[in-house]
């Protein structure tokens, strides 16, 4: 166990899959895992371990916040020994042909600032997608005929931003949505040398306003984590 994962190694996959909800955990382990049990319930963020079409995979909540996730993030490799590390969960959409309930595969994850920020110092580190997991999960997302959106996104230190400066520079550069913790993922997994990668789904828009109905979530979320599960195993 670590400081804040109460699993004994071993409990953990190779494979985890990171919602940042642990609610979310729980009912993605529940609806797509076989023989799902829970290894982590430390300060309520909800882990649990089983298969998918035989393949082990942990589901662990990172929290919100590129801050929470370095603490899982960095435990689940260092002490767990994760491999690939799939980032799945909401965003806000930044573009006009970025549509809520769409998917996006993030490649790259700008921000202004990250908890990787400090020993990168006037590096302006470009935080990607490992390219196995994206290519693969672009494949299963058209095989579903998901509308998808491959680019770069924005992962935020804030949900209320006060920086509409920002905001317009990133819609002008094609950042396709904003969200808060996959640009520490990346990071942190090229660190390591594992593999990473975000499927996300579009629950807010911007510029429209729009946002997904409640009870279109969990049917929205579960495209995702079908294309998630999909890209660390095909
Ligand atoms: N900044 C921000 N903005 C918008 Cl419009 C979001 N839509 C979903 N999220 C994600 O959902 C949580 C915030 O509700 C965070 O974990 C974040 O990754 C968003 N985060």
């Amino acid at each position: 166990m670590t400081v804040h994962i109460g699993a004994e190694v071993g409990q953990i996959a190779e494979t985890v899959l990171m919602p940042g909800d642990p609610y979310r955990a729980r009912w993605a382990a529940e609806t797509f895992l076989e023989g799902a049990e829970l290894v982590n319930e430390v300060r309520g963020m909800l882990g649990y371990t089983g298969t998918w079409r035989g393949h082990r995979v942990t589901i662990q909540g990172s929290g919100m916040g590129m801050p929470s996730l370095s603490i899982y993030a960095n435990e689940l490799i260092t002490t767990y020994g994760a491999q690939t590390l799939v980032r799945i969960g909401s965003c806000g959409g930044m573009q006009p042909h970025v549509g809520i309930r769409d998917v996006i595969i993030a490649m790259t994850a700008s921000t202004i600032t990250s908890p990787s920020s400090g020993i990168m110092r006037e590096l302006n580190y470009a935080p990607c997608a490992d390219w196995g997991l994206l290519k693969a999960a672009v494949a299963a997302a058209e095989a579903k005929g998901t509308t998808t959106h491959v680019g770069g996104i924005y992962s935020s230190d804030v949900f209320y931003a006060e920086r509409p400066d920002l905001d317009e520079q990133m819609v002008r550069h094609g950042i396709l949505g904003v969200e808060m913790e996959a640009a520490e993922l990346y990071t942190l997994a090229a660190r390591h040398g594992r593999r990473a990668l975000a499927v996300l789904t579009v629950s807010d828009h911007l510029q429209t306003g729009e946002a997904l109905p409640s009870d279109e979530r969990e049917r929205s979320f579960g495209d995702m984590v079908e294309i998630a599960l999909h890209a660390a195993f095909d």
